[in-house]
């Protein structure tokens, strides 16, 4: 059987929910998916229940998601693929990995317990790995006091300042996921409330279509018969089925012998589009999340470089005691987690709460830039956040 080919009919974006684990933002996911297939006026979303984004079988065992799961569905005016990421704090390395390919994410927080620990943590991630903008859904509403949801709305706002997202001017919606997917119109109405937020407050960004391709792997299948697939959202770029590109971190060239956007064919992917590449050639095991795909010749990588970092104080879940030089946490750039050492230079120490510069230098080669975000963690949690100044 042959497959529909994707047809661009709308701007695309790539949007995700994120937040404490329980807050609910997988039911929201299908909640959202299923009022816009009940919409109906364009038919194009088709709803994903709860058990199919949470469907491995560990998820269904704890009741929490582990892996980021990709869905899409279609506003009036936009094409949306939507990356549902875990709130448990062992996953956070996963909810990197999604927030990574975002251009604006959906800030997931329960009305009943107001800002946890992961809410803070993955405003934080967001930030750093470029994210720029932030819709709030305060969710569970339907089982929420008024006025403690005030409040908590509130301090989600004051905790989106503090990491300069403007927190005044940032749409926050009152949601109920459970009662949406319930068909309750009150909350069905809610959603669409939210929809329209994202839809206005979530800008087009700008895509370097002309630019290099690159693409940053977030996983790799296998399908029987065709060979090894890569996936991820093409960060710049236009790639074309029968392009030659490389693969930075297995040091491989090869040839896109196809193209598909959730299960759709296309011809060509550009900037900003969630893909599927299929490589001819490559092994499975020779690529992995974290490598990068590119035009061939067009990024050097580099295990050196500069940077500015913000050490997490002790309150906001970062270290009790300073780091030196010699210190080798983890490093987390677009999709990839690399291990690296640390050079403060004179001040040899970084206090918790200091804002210091750093020399690192990686355990293995990455394409860096000036400007890139990073997360630095280490024993499971995030301890800093960097921006490269120099590479080399
Ligand atoms: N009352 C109420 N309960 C909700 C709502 N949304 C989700 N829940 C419940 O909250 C629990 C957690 O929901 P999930 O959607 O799995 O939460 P999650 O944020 O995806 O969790 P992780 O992915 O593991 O971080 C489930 O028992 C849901 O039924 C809501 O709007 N109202
Ligand atoms: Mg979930």
């Amino acid at each position: 059987m042959s497959k529909t080919a994707y047809v661009r009919t709308k701007p695309h974006l790539n949007i995700g929910t994120m937040g404490h684990v329980d807050h609910g933002k997988t039911t929201l996911t299908a909640a959202i998916t299923k009022v816009l297939a009940e919409r109906g006026a364009d038919g194009t979303t088709r709803y994903v229940s709860f058990d199919r984004i949470d469907r491995a079988p560990e998820e269904a065992a704890r009741g929490i998601t582990i892996n980021i799961a990709h869905v899409e569905y279609e506003t009036d005016t936009r094409h949306y693929a939507h990356v549902d990421m875990p709130g448990h704090a062992d996953y956070v390395k996963n909810m990197v990995t999604g927030a990574a390919q975002l251009d604006g994410a959906i800030l997931v927080v329960s009305a009943l317990d107001g800002i946890m620990p992961q809410t803070a943590e993955h405003v934080l991630l967001a930030r750093q790995v470029g994210v720029n903008h932030i819709v709030v859904a305060l969710n569970k509403a339907d089982a929420g006091d008024e006025e403690l949801t005030d409040l908590v709305e509130l301090e989600v706002r004051e905790l989106l300042t503090a990491h300069g997202y403007g927190g005044d001017a940032v749409p926050v919606v009152r949601v109920s996921g459970l009662k949406a997917l319930e068909g309750d119109p009150r909350w069905t109405a809610s959603v669409e409330a939210l929809l329209d937020a994202v839809d206005t407050y979530v800008p087009m960004p700008e895509r370097y279509v002309d630019a290099p391709f690159l693409l940053p792997v977030e996983n790799v299948l296998t399908i029987t018969g065709r060979g090894t697939v890569v996936t991820g959202a093409v960060e710049r770029g236009t790639v074309r089925v029968g392009d030659r590109v490389e693969v930075l971190g297995a040091s491989v060239e090869t040839v896109v012998t196809g193209l598909e956007t959730f299960g759709k064919p296309m011809a060509e992917a550009q900037a900003g589009d969630n893909v599927a590449l299929l490589l001819r050639g490559v092994a499975r095991d020779t690529v992995r999340r974290g490598h990068v795909v590119a035009a061939p010749g067009s990024v050097a990588p580099a295990r050196r470089f500069t940077a500015r970092v913000y050490v997490l104080s002790t309150r906001e879940g970062g270290r009790s005691t300073p780091l030196t030089t010699g210190y080798r946490p983890q490093f987390y750039i677009r999709t990839a987690d690399v291990v690296g050492d640390v050079d403060l230079g004179e001040a040899a120490v970084a206090r918790p709460g200091d804002t210091v510069t750093m020399t690192v230098e990686l355990g293995r080669d990455v394409p860096l830039e000036t400007g890139l975000g990073f997360a630095i963690r280490e024993g499971g949690r995030t301890v800093g956040a960097g921006t490269v100044t120099a590479v080399g």
